[in-house]
Protein backbone atom coordinates (compact mmCIF):
# COMPACT_ATOMS: atom_id res chain seq x y z
CA UNK A 1 0.00 0.00 0.00
CA UNK A 2 1.61 3.63 -1.00
CA UNK A 3 1.14 5.78 1.98
CA UNK A 4 -1.50 9.04 1.43
CA UNK A 5 1.85 11.48 1.76
CA UNK A 6 3.63 10.00 -1.06
CA UNK A 7 0.42 10.88 -3.22
CA UNK A 8 -1.02 13.85 -1.49
CA UNK A 9 -0.47 16.77 -3.68
CA UNK A 10 0.60 19.91 -2.53
CA UNK A 11 -2.69 22.52 -1.55
CA UNK A 12 -2.26 25.90 -3.20
CA UNK A 13 -5.18 28.30 -1.41
CA UNK A 14 -3.03 31.66 -0.69
CA UNK A 15 -2.52 33.14 2.54
CA UNK A 16 -5.75 32.11 4.62
CA UNK A 17 -8.47 34.87 5.56
CA UNK A 18 -12.13 34.22 6.75
CA UNK A 19 -13.17 37.09 3.78
CA UNK A 20 -15.99 36.32 1.79
CA UNK A 21 -14.85 37.21 -1.61
CA UNK A 22 -15.95 41.27 -2.88
CA UNK A 23 -17.63 41.29 -0.06
CA UNK A 24 -14.87 41.73 3.18
CA UNK A 25 -11.78 43.47 3.01
CA UNK A 26 -8.82 41.51 2.06
CA UNK A 27 -4.93 41.95 2.31
CA UNK A 28 -3.15 43.98 -0.51
CA UNK A 29 -0.36 43.05 -2.48
CA UNK A 30 1.39 46.50 -1.92
CA UNK A 31 3.47 48.21 -4.47
CA UNK A 32 6.90 47.73 -3.38
CA UNK A 33 8.63 50.66 -3.43
CA UNK A 34 6.04 52.54 -1.32
CA UNK A 35 5.77 49.03 0.51
CA UNK A 36 9.32 49.06 1.58
CA UNK A 37 9.96 53.21 2.08
CA UNK A 38 7.60 53.22 4.79
CA UNK A 39 9.74 52.76 7.77
CA UNK A 40 6.25 51.64 9.91
CA UNK A 41 6.80 48.56 7.58
CA UNK A 42 10.00 47.51 8.55
CA UNK A 43 9.34 44.88 10.58
CA UNK A 44 7.19 43.04 7.99
CA UNK A 45 9.96 44.04 5.24
CA UNK A 46 12.85 42.17 6.93
CA UNK A 47 10.16 39.35 7.94
CA UNK A 48 9.97 38.92 4.08
CA UNK A 49 13.55 38.89 2.98
CA UNK A 50 14.20 36.79 5.86
CA UNK A 51 11.65 34.03 4.32
CA UNK A 52 12.87 34.65 1.01
CA UNK A 53 16.24 34.04 1.74
CA UNK A 54 15.70 31.05 3.90
CA UNK A 55 13.53 29.95 0.86
CA UNK A 56 16.03 30.06 -1.70
CA UNK A 57 18.55 28.45 0.16
CA UNK A 58 16.16 25.66 1.31
CA UNK A 59 17.50 21.89 -0.35
CA UNK A 60 16.94 22.12 -4.33
CA UNK A 61 15.52 18.59 -3.84
CA UNK A 62 12.85 19.98 -1.81
CA UNK A 63 10.06 19.72 -3.93
CA UNK A 64 8.65 23.49 -1.79
CA UNK A 65 12.00 24.70 -2.25
CA UNK A 66 12.92 28.11 -4.09
CA UNK A 67 15.00 26.18 -6.92
CA UNK A 68 11.88 23.12 -7.60
CA UNK A 69 9.39 26.13 -7.67
CA UNK A 70 11.19 28.51 -10.12
CA UNK A 71 12.09 25.67 -12.28
CA UNK A 72 8.53 24.40 -12.58
CA UNK A 73 8.62 27.27 -15.07
CA UNK A 74 10.81 26.31 -17.76
CA UNK A 75 14.57 24.08 -17.05
CA UNK A 76 15.03 21.96 -15.70
CA UNK A 77 12.26 20.26 -16.95
CA UNK A 78 11.28 18.45 -14.12
CA UNK A 79 7.77 17.05 -13.27
CA UNK A 80 6.44 18.91 -10.46
CA UNK A 81 3.11 17.55 -7.98
CA UNK A 82 2.95 15.31 -10.56
CA UNK A 83 3.70 11.66 -11.14
CA UNK A 84 7.31 11.29 -11.78
CA UNK A 85 6.46 9.52 -15.65
CA UNK A 86 4.84 12.62 -16.46
CA UNK A 87 6.88 14.74 -18.67
CA UNK A 88 6.85 18.00 -16.91
CA UNK A 89 8.42 19.69 -20.25
CA UNK A 90 8.15 23.41 -19.60
CA UNK A 91 5.12 23.95 -17.30
CA UNK A 92 4.13 27.78 -17.80
CA UNK A 93 2.03 28.79 -20.37
CA UNK A 94 3.30 31.21 -23.09
CA UNK A 95 1.60 32.26 -26.43
CA UNK A 96 -1.40 30.88 -25.26
CA UNK A 97 -5.14 31.74 -24.18
CA UNK A 98 -4.08 30.30 -20.66
CA UNK A 99 -1.17 32.58 -20.46
CA UNK A 100 -2.59 35.27 -17.60
CA UNK A 101 -4.26 32.70 -15.54
CA UNK A 102 -1.77 29.91 -14.98
CA UNK A 103 0.75 32.79 -13.94
CA UNK A 104 -1.93 33.11 -11.15
CA UNK A 105 -1.97 30.26 -9.17
CA UNK A 106 1.96 30.11 -9.62
CA UNK A 107 2.72 33.16 -8.17
CA UNK A 108 -0.07 32.17 -5.50
CA UNK A 109 2.41 29.09 -4.64
CA UNK A 110 5.12 31.77 -4.20
CA UNK A 111 3.30 33.76 -1.83
CA UNK A 112 2.22 30.74 -0.01
CA UNK A 113 5.71 29.30 0.29
CA UNK A 114 7.09 32.50 2.00
CA UNK A 115 3.90 32.72 4.11
CA UNK A 116 4.54 29.43 5.29
CA UNK A 117 8.38 29.81 5.66
CA UNK A 118 7.71 33.16 7.89
CA UNK A 119 5.48 30.76 10.02
CA UNK A 120 7.14 28.07 10.55
CA UNK A 121 10.81 29.00 10.43
CA UNK A 122 11.33 32.55 11.15
CA UNK A 123 9.09 33.77 13.33
CA UNK A 124 10.09 31.10 16.03
CA UNK A 125 13.60 32.91 15.94
CA UNK A 126 12.11 36.03 17.25
CA UNK A 127 12.32 36.82 20.81
CA UNK A 128 9.29 35.47 21.90
CA UNK A 129 7.68 38.78 23.22
CA UNK A 130 7.90 39.89 20.02
CA UNK A 131 6.42 36.69 18.03
CA UNK A 132 2.45 37.64 18.30
CA UNK A 133 2.77 41.05 16.83
CA UNK A 134 5.26 39.41 13.66
CA UNK A 135 2.52 36.67 13.72
CA UNK A 136 0.12 39.22 12.77
CA UNK A 137 2.34 40.83 10.38
CA UNK A 138 2.67 37.39 8.52
CA UNK A 139 -0.72 37.32 8.12
CA UNK A 140 -1.36 40.59 6.83
CA UNK A 141 1.40 40.72 4.25
CA UNK A 142 0.89 39.69 0.55
CA UNK A 143 3.67 39.22 -2.17
CA UNK A 144 4.86 42.82 -3.51
CA UNK A 145 4.45 44.26 -7.00
CA UNK A 146 6.66 45.83 -9.47
CA UNK A 147 4.88 48.46 -11.71
CA UNK A 148 7.23 49.02 -14.55
CA UNK A 149 5.12 51.13 -16.34
CA UNK A 150 4.84 54.28 -14.80
CA UNK A 151 6.21 57.67 -15.07
CA UNK A 152 9.66 57.39 -14.14
CA UNK A 153 9.82 53.71 -13.53
CA UNK A 154 13.25 52.55 -12.00
CA UNK A 155 14.79 49.11 -10.98
CA UNK A 156 12.81 48.86 -7.36
CA UNK A 157 15.66 50.55 -4.64
CA UNK A 158 15.80 47.45 -2.57
CA UNK A 159 16.24 45.48 -5.75
CA UNK A 160 19.17 47.48 -6.95
CA UNK A 161 21.27 46.69 -3.28
CA UNK A 162 23.15 43.78 -2.65
CA UNK A 163 23.00 45.45 0.79
CA UNK A 164 19.83 45.78 2.72
CA UNK A 165 18.53 49.60 3.61
CA UNK A 166 19.26 50.40 7.02
CA UNK A 167 16.37 50.17 8.50
CA UNK A 168 15.80 46.67 7.74
CA UNK A 169 19.51 45.90 9.36
CA UNK A 170 17.91 47.37 11.85
CA UNK A 171 15.23 45.68 12.37
CA UNK A 172 17.02 42.15 11.43
CA UNK A 173 19.61 42.82 14.34
CA UNK A 174 16.81 44.05 17.02
CA UNK A 175 13.75 41.78 16.33
CA UNK A 176 15.09 38.91 15.26
CA UNK A 177 18.94 38.65 16.41
CA UNK A 178 20.30 38.31 12.53
CA UNK A 179 24.09 38.95 13.10
CA UNK A 180 24.15 41.31 10.59
CA UNK A 181 27.73 41.90 9.25
CA UNK A 182 29.65 43.91 6.64
CA UNK A 183 32.53 42.76 4.67
CA UNK A 184 34.68 45.94 5.29
CA UNK A 185 36.65 45.33 1.64
CA UNK A 186 33.74 44.06 -0.47
CA UNK A 187 30.86 45.88 1.46
CA UNK A 188 28.87 42.91 1.43
CA UNK A 189 26.48 42.35 4.10
CA UNK A 190 25.32 39.09 5.87
CA UNK A 191 22.23 37.98 5.20
CA UNK A 192 22.59 38.71 1.54
CA UNK A 193 19.59 40.61 0.17
CA UNK A 194 17.91 37.93 -1.58
CA UNK A 195 15.91 40.47 -4.28
CA UNK A 196 19.73 41.28 -5.89
CA UNK A 197 20.22 38.33 -7.38
CA UNK A 198 19.48 34.12 -6.67
CA UNK A 199 23.02 32.68 -6.08
CA UNK A 200 23.62 29.11 -5.84
CA UNK A 201 26.79 27.39 -4.30
CA UNK A 202 27.92 25.10 -7.49
CA UNK A 203 27.38 26.59 -10.81
CA UNK A 204 24.03 25.49 -12.00
CA UNK A 205 24.78 23.34 -14.17
CA UNK A 206 25.49 20.86 -11.26
CA UNK A 207 21.77 21.39 -10.95
CA UNK A 208 20.56 20.48 -14.23
CA UNK A 209 20.36 24.12 -16.11
CA UNK A 210 22.21 23.84 -19.23
CA UNK A 211 23.58 26.36 -22.21
CA UNK A 212 20.34 28.00 -23.57
CA UNK A 213 20.12 29.52 -26.53
CA UNK A 214 23.99 29.78 -26.73
CA UNK A 215 24.04 31.37 -23.12
CA UNK A 216 26.15 30.12 -20.76
CA UNK A 217 23.63 29.28 -17.86
CA UNK A 218 25.27 26.29 -16.90
CA UNK A 219 28.49 27.89 -15.38
CA UNK A 220 26.10 30.80 -13.51
CA UNK A 221 26.22 30.83 -9.91
CA UNK A 222 24.03 33.92 -10.08
CA UNK A 223 20.96 35.43 -12.20
CA UNK A 224 22.47 38.01 -14.63
CA UNK A 225 20.68 41.00 -15.48
CA UNK A 226 22.28 42.69 -18.65
CA UNK A 227 25.46 40.44 -18.85
CA UNK A 228 27.53 40.68 -21.71
CA UNK A 229 27.15 38.34 -24.92
CA UNK A 230 29.24 35.07 -24.15
CA UNK A 231 32.17 33.85 -26.41
CA UNK A 232 33.84 30.76 -25.90
CA UNK A 233 37.47 31.57 -24.38
CA UNK A 234 36.31 34.77 -23.42
CA UNK A 235 37.55 35.19 -19.98
CA UNK A 236 35.73 38.50 -18.73
CA UNK A 237 32.29 37.43 -19.61
CA UNK A 238 33.12 33.81 -18.10
CA UNK A 239 33.55 35.19 -14.80
CA UNK A 240 30.87 38.04 -15.01
CA UNK A 241 28.38 34.96 -16.34
CA UNK A 242 29.82 32.99 -13.90
CA UNK A 243 29.37 35.29 -10.54
CA UNK A 244 26.52 37.45 -11.90
CA UNK A 245 26.09 41.20 -13.00
CA UNK A 246 23.31 43.22 -12.22
CA UNK A 247 23.15 45.60 -15.04
CA UNK A 248 20.12 47.56 -13.59
CA UNK A 249 20.89 50.99 -15.15
CA UNK A 250 20.35 49.24 -18.22
CA UNK A 251 16.95 47.79 -17.18
CA UNK A 252 15.76 51.72 -16.13
CA UNK A 253 16.88 53.14 -19.50
CA UNK A 254 15.23 50.03 -21.33
CA UNK A 255 12.08 50.55 -19.84
CA UNK A 256 12.60 54.10 -20.09
CA UNK A 257 13.01 54.09 -23.88
CA UNK A 258 10.33 56.67 -24.70
CA UNK A 259 10.68 59.11 -21.77
CA UNK A 260 14.00 60.27 -23.48
CA UNK A 261 11.66 61.57 -26.12
CA UNK A 262 9.76 64.87 -26.16
CA UNK A 263 8.71 65.40 -22.80
CA UNK A 264 9.64 64.14 -19.64
CA UNK A 265 6.06 63.52 -18.36
CA UNK A 266 5.93 61.08 -21.53
CA UNK A 267 4.97 57.80 -19.88
CA UNK A 268 6.98 55.03 -20.74
CA UNK A 269 6.52 52.63 -23.62
CA UNK A 270 4.96 50.36 -21.47
CA UNK A 271 2.55 52.55 -19.86
CA UNK A 272 0.69 54.01 -23.55
CA UNK A 273 0.58 50.02 -24.31
CA UNK A 274 -0.57 49.18 -20.56
CA UNK A 275 -3.43 52.21 -20.79
CA UNK A 276 -4.30 50.66 -24.20
CA UNK A 277 -5.02 47.62 -22.35
CA UNK A 278 -6.58 48.89 -19.88
CA UNK A 279 -9.03 51.41 -21.68
CA UNK A 280 -12.90 50.78 -21.84
CA UNK A 281 -13.86 48.86 -24.89
CA UNK A 282 -10.22 47.96 -26.19
CA UNK A 283 -11.35 44.53 -26.38
CA UNK A 284 -14.42 42.20 -27.66
CA UNK A 285 -12.37 39.16 -26.79
CA UNK A 286 -10.82 37.69 -23.57
CA UNK A 287 -8.80 35.86 -26.13
CA UNK A 288 -7.36 39.37 -27.69
CA UNK A 289 -6.56 40.36 -24.21
CA UNK A 290 -4.56 37.57 -23.27
CA UNK A 291 -2.08 36.67 -25.92
CA UNK A 292 -0.10 37.46 -28.59
CA UNK A 293 -1.03 34.02 -30.38
CA UNK A 294 -4.71 33.40 -29.94
CA UNK A 295 -6.52 32.94 -32.90
CA UNK A 296 -10.66 33.48 -33.01
CA UNK A 297 -11.63 29.98 -34.45
CA UNK A 298 -12.65 29.88 -37.49
CA UNK A 299 -17.15 30.00 -38.16
CA UNK A 300 -17.26 30.97 -33.69
CA UNK A 301 -18.64 34.23 -33.34
CA UNK A 302 -15.88 35.68 -32.66
CA UNK A 303 -14.26 34.72 -35.98
CA UNK A 304 -17.35 36.46 -38.17
CA UNK A 305 -17.51 39.55 -35.62
CA UNK A 306 -13.56 39.98 -36.45
CA UNK A 307 -13.91 39.39 -41.12
CA UNK A 308 -14.35 42.16 -43.01
CA UNK A 309 -16.04 42.50 -46.45
CA UNK A 310 -15.85 39.59 -48.66
CA UNK A 311 -12.62 40.36 -50.55
CA UNK A 312 -11.32 43.11 -48.35
CA UNK A 313 -8.87 41.15 -46.74
CA UNK A 314 -7.12 39.35 -49.28
CA UNK A 315 -4.14 40.26 -48.94
CA UNK A 316 -4.29 39.67 -44.82
CA UNK A 317 -3.25 36.88 -42.83
CA UNK A 318 -6.17 34.59 -41.61
CA UNK A 319 -5.29 35.63 -37.99
CA UNK A 320 -5.65 39.70 -38.91
CA UNK A 321 -7.45 40.99 -35.74
CA UNK A 322 -8.93 44.84 -35.34
CA UNK A 323 -6.40 47.21 -34.54
CA UNK A 324 -8.21 47.72 -31.57
CA UNK A 325 -6.80 44.47 -29.80
CA UNK A 326 -3.12 45.34 -31.77
CA UNK A 327 -1.51 44.72 -27.49
CA UNK A 328 -1.72 42.09 -25.38
CA UNK A 329 -1.16 41.19 -21.84
CA UNK A 330 1.36 38.77 -22.84
CA UNK A 331 2.99 41.69 -25.43
CA UNK A 332 3.65 44.05 -22.83
CA UNK A 333 4.92 41.43 -20.39
CA UNK A 334 7.23 39.79 -23.11
CA UNK A 335 8.51 43.39 -23.57
CA UNK A 336 9.14 43.99 -19.93
CA UNK A 337 10.82 40.65 -19.24
CA UNK A 338 13.22 41.57 -22.74
CA UNK A 339 14.00 45.10 -20.97
CA UNK A 340 15.01 43.52 -17.65
CA UNK A 341 17.04 40.67 -18.65
CA UNK A 342 18.86 42.39 -21.55
CA UNK A 343 18.30 41.04 -24.80
CA UNK A 344 20.50 39.35 -27.43
CA UNK A 345 19.35 41.73 -30.06
CA UNK A 346 21.46 44.50 -28.67
CA UNK A 347 25.05 45.19 -29.68
CA UNK A 348 27.48 43.26 -26.80
CA UNK A 349 24.69 42.31 -24.64
CA UNK A 350 23.97 38.44 -24.08
CA UNK A 351 20.44 37.09 -22.91
CA UNK A 352 20.19 37.56 -19.02
CA UNK A 353 17.90 35.37 -16.72
CA UNK A 354 14.91 37.51 -17.23
CA UNK A 355 14.79 37.51 -21.20
CA UNK A 356 14.88 33.28 -21.41
CA UNK A 357 11.75 31.53 -20.49
CA UNK A 358 13.41 28.88 -19.65
CA UNK A 359 15.25 30.02 -16.64
CA UNK A 360 13.44 33.58 -15.87
CA UNK A 361 11.69 32.23 -13.00
CA UNK A 362 14.98 32.09 -10.96
CA UNK A 363 15.68 35.70 -11.13
CA UNK A 364 13.67 37.24 -8.19
CA UNK A 365 12.27 40.41 -9.80
CA UNK A 366 10.53 37.71 -11.84
CA UNK A 367 8.25 37.79 -8.90
CA UNK A 368 7.54 41.04 -8.70
CA UNK A 369 6.79 41.57 -12.35
CA UNK A 370 4.53 38.69 -12.55
CA UNK A 371 2.72 39.87 -9.44
CA UNK A 372 2.15 42.92 -11.42
CA UNK A 373 1.08 40.84 -14.36
CA UNK A 374 -1.66 40.00 -12.06
CA UNK A 375 -2.71 43.51 -10.80
CA UNK A 376 -2.97 44.20 -14.24
CA UNK A 377 -5.21 41.30 -15.25
CA UNK A 378 -7.56 42.17 -11.89
CA UNK A 379 -7.79 45.59 -13.17
CA UNK A 380 -8.66 44.65 -16.74
CA UNK A 381 -11.27 41.60 -15.06
CA UNK A 382 -12.66 44.31 -12.84
CA UNK A 383 -13.75 46.68 -16.06
CA UNK A 384 -14.32 44.06 -18.58
CA UNK A 385 -16.55 41.72 -16.07
CA UNK A 386 -18.62 40.09 -18.78
CA UNK A 387 -15.23 38.83 -20.94
CA UNK A 388 -13.24 35.66 -20.24
CA UNK A 389 -12.28 32.67 -21.79
CA UNK A 390 -15.96 31.65 -23.04
CA UNK A 391 -15.13 32.44 -26.81
CA UNK A 392 -12.28 30.05 -26.54
CA UNK A 393 -14.60 27.50 -25.08
CA UNK A 394 -16.47 27.37 -28.58
CA UNK A 395 -13.13 26.24 -29.88
CA UNK A 396 -12.76 23.63 -27.69
CA UNK A 397 -16.34 21.90 -27.52
CA UNK A 398 -15.06 18.45 -28.65
CA UNK A 399 -12.30 18.17 -26.28
CA UNK A 400 -13.42 20.24 -23.56
CA UNK A 401 -13.85 23.95 -22.86
CA UNK A 402 -10.51 26.11 -22.40
CA UNK A 403 -11.85 27.43 -19.24
CA UNK A 404 -11.76 24.21 -17.37
CA UNK A 405 -8.81 22.94 -18.74
CA UNK A 406 -6.07 21.88 -16.12
CA UNK A 407 -3.46 24.80 -15.23
CA UNK A 408 -0.37 21.68 -14.53
CA UNK A 409 0.73 21.44 -12.35
CA UNK A 410 -1.31 23.94 -9.78
CA UNK A 411 -3.83 21.73 -7.31
CA UNK A 412 -6.12 23.47 -5.29
CA UNK A 413 -6.02 20.77 -2.64
CA UNK A 414 -4.56 17.43 -1.52
CA UNK A 415 -6.70 14.84 -3.56
CA UNK A 416 -4.96 15.72 -6.91
CA UNK A 417 -7.69 18.50 -7.91
CA UNK A 418 -6.09 21.32 -11.22
CA UNK A 419 -6.63 24.19 -10.89
CA UNK A 420 -8.57 25.72 -14.01
CA UNK A 421 -9.24 29.12 -15.28
CA UNK A 422 -12.57 29.42 -14.03
CA UNK A 423 -11.35 28.00 -10.76
CA UNK A 424 -8.76 31.16 -10.41
CA UNK A 425 -11.25 33.54 -12.10
CA UNK A 426 -12.09 34.95 -8.51
CA UNK A 427 -8.71 36.29 -6.97
CA UNK A 428 -10.36 37.66 -3.81
CA UNK A 429 -10.92 34.07 -2.73
CA UNK A 430 -7.33 33.91 -2.39
CA UNK A 431 -7.19 36.13 0.17
CA UNK A 432 -5.46 39.18 -1.57
CA UNK A 433 -6.74 42.29 -3.70
CA UNK A 434 -4.55 45.36 -5.31
CA UNK A 435 -4.34 48.80 -3.51
CA UNK A 436 -6.73 50.35 -6.63
CA UNK A 437 -9.74 47.44 -6.14
CA UNK A 438 -10.66 48.33 -2.51
CA UNK A 439 -14.16 47.25 -3.77
CA UNK A 440 -15.44 47.82 0.33
CA UNK A 441 -14.58 51.15 0.53
CA UNK A 442 -17.59 53.19 1.58
CA UNK A 443 -16.69 55.99 -1.18
CA UNK A 444 -18.29 52.90 -3.55
CA UNK A 445 -21.43 52.81 -1.79
CA UNK A 446 -24.46 54.94 -3.11
CA UNK A 447 -27.59 56.81 -0.88
CA UNK A 448 -28.79 53.35 0.38
CA UNK A 449 -25.44 52.21 1.51
CA UNK A 450 -25.56 49.47 -1.31
CA UNK A 451 -22.49 48.96 -3.08
CA UNK A 452 -22.46 50.60 -6.91
CA UNK A 453 -20.74 49.02 -9.13
CA UNK A 454 -21.08 52.14 -11.31
CA UNK A 455 -19.32 53.97 -8.79
CA UNK A 456 -16.82 51.34 -8.31
CA UNK A 457 -15.61 50.56 -11.86
CA UNK A 458 -15.88 54.62 -12.64
CA UNK A 459 -12.61 54.94 -9.92
CA UNK A 460 -10.82 51.99 -11.30
CA UNK A 461 -10.84 53.61 -14.74
CA UNK A 462 -9.89 57.28 -12.77
CA UNK A 463 -6.78 55.34 -10.89
CA UNK A 464 -5.97 53.76 -14.19
CA UNK A 465 -5.84 57.07 -16.26
CA UNK A 466 -4.07 58.92 -13.46
CA UNK A 467 -1.51 56.01 -13.98
CA UNK A 468 -0.87 55.50 -16.85
CA UNK A 469 -2.62 58.35 -19.48
CA UNK A 470 -0.42 60.62 -21.69
CA UNK A 471 -0.12 63.51 -20.37
CA UNK A 472 1.06 65.91 -23.03
CA UNK A 473 -0.28 65.98 -26.54
CA UNK A 474 -3.27 67.01 -28.15
CA UNK A 475 -5.95 64.56 -27.52
CA UNK A 476 -8.25 64.28 -30.57
CA UNK A 477 -10.23 62.22 -28.96
CA UNK A 478 -8.92 58.93 -31.61
CA UNK A 479 -7.14 56.17 -30.94
CA UNK A 480 -4.31 56.37 -33.72
CA UNK A 481 -2.68 52.44 -33.96
CA UNK A 482 -0.61 51.91 -37.27
CA UNK A 483 0.69 48.21 -37.60
CA UNK A 484 3.90 47.49 -38.37
CA UNK A 485 5.14 44.09 -38.97
CA UNK A 486 8.48 42.75 -38.79
CA UNK A 487 10.62 40.31 -37.22
CA UNK A 488 11.14 40.94 -34.07
CA UNK A 489 14.45 38.73 -33.77
CA UNK A 490 16.39 40.31 -36.66
CA UNK A 491 19.02 41.06 -34.99
CA UNK A 492 20.57 44.12 -34.27
CA UNK A 493 17.13 46.02 -34.35
CA UNK A 494 18.22 48.99 -32.20
CA UNK A 495 15.73 48.73 -29.09
CA UNK A 496 13.56 51.94 -30.17
CA UNK A 497 12.49 52.44 -33.41
CA UNK A 498 10.94 55.62 -34.58
CA UNK A 499 8.92 56.17 -37.25
CA UNK A 500 7.07 58.88 -38.70
CA UNK A 501 3.31 58.78 -39.53
CA UNK A 502 1.44 61.11 -41.50
CA UNK A 503 -1.88 61.31 -40.83
CA UNK A 504 -3.87 62.81 -43.59
CA UNK A 505 -7.09 63.93 -42.65
CA UNK A 506 -9.91 62.79 -45.19
CA UNK A 507 -11.69 65.84 -46.64
CA UNK A 508 -14.45 63.91 -48.52
N1 LIG B 1 9.98 34.55 -24.86
C1 LIG B 1 9.20 35.76 -24.72
C2 LIG B 1 9.76 36.62 -23.64
C3 LIG B 1 9.74 35.95 -22.34
C4 LIG B 1 10.89 35.81 -21.61
C5 LIG B 1 10.87 35.19 -20.38
C6 LIG B 1 9.66 34.70 -19.89
O1 LIG B 1 9.60 34.10 -18.69
C7 LIG B 1 8.51 34.82 -20.63
C8 LIG B 1 8.55 35.44 -21.85
C9 LIG B 1 9.13 36.50 -26.04
O2 LIG B 1 9.12 35.86 -27.02
O3 LIG B 1 9.08 37.69 -26.08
Amino acid sequence: MTSAATTETYPITGIPTNARPQIDPVPLRPEINAWVSNPANADQVALFVLALDKFQKLDYEDKLSYFKVCGIHGLPRAPWDQPPNVDGGYYCAHGSILFPTWHRPYLLLFEQRIYEIMINDIIPLAKPQDQPRLLDLAKSWRFPYWDWAVVNVDVPDIVRRPFLPEVISKSLAGVFGVNVQKDPETGAIQPNNPLYSFRTPEPMGKYGIPVDNSQPYDIAKSTSRYPPRYKQGDQSAETQWTNGVQNNDDVTKALRVQQDDDSPNHPSALGGSVYRLLTPGQYKYYGDFATVTYNPPSGSSSAKADAGAPGERENLKANFRPPSSHTSLESVHNTAHHSIGGDFTLPGFGTGHMADQSIAAFDPIFWLHHCHIDRLLAIWQTLNPDLWLLDADVERSARGKMSEKALSPFHADKKRTSYTSNKVREWTQFGYTYPELQYWLPQYRDGNGKFSQEKYVADVSRQVKALYAPTTGTSTGYDYVVNVEYDRYVPRIPSRTDADVLLIKDSH
